[in-house]
């Protein structure tokens, strides 16, 4: 094997039982092994019997100590703490997946930070229902998949769609205002790695239409938010919010166009946070350290 000649930036997540100790026991294994810690977040929901969960950032000096073998004799600690825990080099790209219907604002928003540089993933490939997106698309170098769905050809569209994540050994996928509902096997298929931005602030207005049912509620506020993908309907793990005023004055397409700003921006922060595994998920919650 290649001796390892750089420092490795290092990100380990961890989630168990609380007790005393953990902290002690991580950072003296990580010390031990010639890490140095740059970055330690945790959180308690109940010191007595409650769940415990960290982030830690740390720097693996070369010759130290190799990643693999790091990782390896991590196995004891987390079997002695009964840890959930992953362990992931910082530079190693994610290869992320978009999905989108007609609307191109969440869709355009990620284009649009990857080409700045501000999320750290690659973009293989983009899947949608239609071709309105296409040329946009493909103006960024990006493969443009166009699989339209019907109700009869809904299982072979998924198919195709599962194929083309499989092949290109994507990571995660962001469902960008993607108008279609996923079905039990294509979710199963990647446990928390499908992020749906919803067009209100959830559990208010879950489904179709959701600035429809806000007009006819009179809402002052209109939202978003994004969330891990299951089988309830945008009742998935939340990852972010974010809320805009609105008033008596605005028509229901005065709360869409203005409902776009918050979609984008929410999924971004969303997307960002997953890239930088700053996301833990547990039960139908999320522990978010941003
Ligand atoms: N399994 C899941 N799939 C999807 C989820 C989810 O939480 N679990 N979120 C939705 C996003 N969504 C709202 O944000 C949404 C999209 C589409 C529909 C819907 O009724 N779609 C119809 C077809 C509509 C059309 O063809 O234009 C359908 O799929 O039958 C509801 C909510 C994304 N998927």
């Amino acid at each position: 094997m290649l001796k390892e000649t750089t420092t490795k930036r290092v990100r380990l997540l961890v989630s168990c039982k609380d007790r005393a100790g953990i902290v002690s026991a991580i950072s003296t294994f990580l010390y031990n092994h010639g890490a140095n810690i740059v970055q330690s977040d945790q959180y308690s929901t109940d010191p007595i019997g409650g769940m415990f969960f960290m982030r830690i950032e740390f720097d693996l000096p070369p010759k130290k100590s190799s990643f693999e073998k790091l990782k390896e004799e991590f196995i004891e600690i987390a079997e002695n703490f009964y840890l959930d825990w992953k362990m992931s080099l910082a530079n190693q790209k994610k290869k992320m997946a978009i999905f989108v219907s007609k609307e191109d604002h969440c869709l355009m928003e990620l284009l649009w930070k990857w080409k700045a540089g501000e999320l750290n993933v690659d973009i293989p490939l983009v899947i949608s229902n239609h071709t309105n997106n296409q040329q946009a698309v493909e103006a960024y170098g990006i493969p443009y998949h166009y699989i339209p769905v019907t109700k009869d050809t809904k299982q072979q569209s998924e198919q195709k769609a599962i194929n083309l994540i499989k092949e290109a050994n994507i990571d995660f996928s962001v469902l960008a205002r993607y108008m279609q509902i996923l079905s039990p096997t294509f979710v199963q298929a990647f446990p928390h790695q499908i992020i749906n931005i919803h067009h209100s602030f959830l559990p208010a207005f879950i489904g179709a239409n959701p600035y429809a049912k806000a007009f006819e509620r009179g809402v002052k506020l209109i939202g978003a938010t994004a969330h891990y993908v299951t089988n309830d309907l945008d009742e998935g793990p939340i990852i972010e919010q974010d809320v805009l005023r609105a008033n008596h004055r605005y028509s229901t397409e005065q709360l869409r166009v203005a409902g776009r700003n918050v979609e984008r921006i929410t999924l971004a922060r969303a997307v960002q946070w997953h890239i930088n595994d700053q996301v833990i998920v547990y039960g139908n919650k999320t522990v978010v350290f941003s």
